[in-house]
């Protein structure tokens, strides 16, 4: 569905990408993992239009990824930064329209796509009135993933979806995105800075480190065959209650 040939992108002094070459397949969920810094969101936004290479190209579902015809393609990627991004002066319910207004939908249209997929994510019905500041943190994540959701895209891009929840949330909604994802068989990129969540939610892992590929593979792989000693720490990098005890 996507892939990177030789992608490099600077920012000042800070090289980002450092000539990456990914391949993402498509009706797959790809988990992007990697220490802070290591370039994960800048392949998404890459991947999204929202920035471009220094040098290189990005394809999108055998052509490249063009300034000239991105509107086109953005129609069939969802799209959820971190956090939700949601608008604050904007109800959950207009935040999640706002896309689908732009591009024609009647109101009756919006209202019962907006009812199959607060059904779907399990999205309280009376939080759609509410500000995002008086939503919880899961209610929040839920809208964002409602809104990249809203006009069925091919592909769902998700950076960070489930940071910053409490565990028992967090643990609720990787099943729901599991049975979500393996549901709408969609092609879905994820950056996570947890390997479990990663390992439960994706097929395919990638593990960047200083604006490179590592690694990519599965969660199997990169835990029994890594190929150099950085993949072995950052798999086993997260401490278990086992451990702690
Ligand atoms: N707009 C920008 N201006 C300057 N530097 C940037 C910009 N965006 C990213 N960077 C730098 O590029 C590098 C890669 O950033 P990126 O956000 O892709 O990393 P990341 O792996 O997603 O990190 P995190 O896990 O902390 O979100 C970092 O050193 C970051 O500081």
């Amino acid at each position: 569905m996507f892939e990177l040939r030789q992608v490099c992108r600077s920012y000042g002094r800070v090289v980002a990408l450092d000539a990456v070459e990914l391949c993402i397949a498509s009706g797959r969920t790809t988990a992007l993992i990697g220490p802070s810094g290591a370039g994960k969101s800048s392949v998404l936004r890459m991947l999204v239009g929202l920035d471009w290479p220094d040098s290189g190209e990005v394809r999108f579902d055998g052509e490249p990824l063009q300034r000239e015809r991105l509107l086109q393609q953005r129609r069939r990627i969802g799209y959820m930064i971190q956090e939700g991004g949601l608008f604050p002066h904007l109800s959950a319910a207009a935040n999640i329209a706002l896309l689908a207004r732009t591009v024609g939908w009647s109101a009756e249209r919006i209202a019962q796509r907006i009812e199959v997929l607060a059904a779907m994510t399990r999205l309280p019905v009376d939080a759609l009135r509410r500000y995002p500041a008086e939503l919880s943190g899961g209610q929040r994540q839920r809208v964002g993933l409602i809104r990249a959701l809203m006009l069925d895209p091919q592909v769902l891009l998700l950076d960070e979806p489930l940071g910053a929840l409490d565990p028992i949330i967090r643990h609720e909604l990787q099943e729901q995105m599991r049975e979500l994802f393996v549901e709408l068989r969609k092609t879905v990129v994820l950056v996570t800075h947890d390997v479990a969540e990663a390992a439960y939610l994706a097929d395919t892992l990638v593990l960047m480190r200083a604006g490179s590929i590592a690694q990519q593979g599965t969660a199997r792989e990169l835990h029994d065959a890594p190929d150099e000693p950085f993949v072995t720490r950052f798999m086993t990098a997260q401490r278990s209650l086992e451990q702690s005890l």
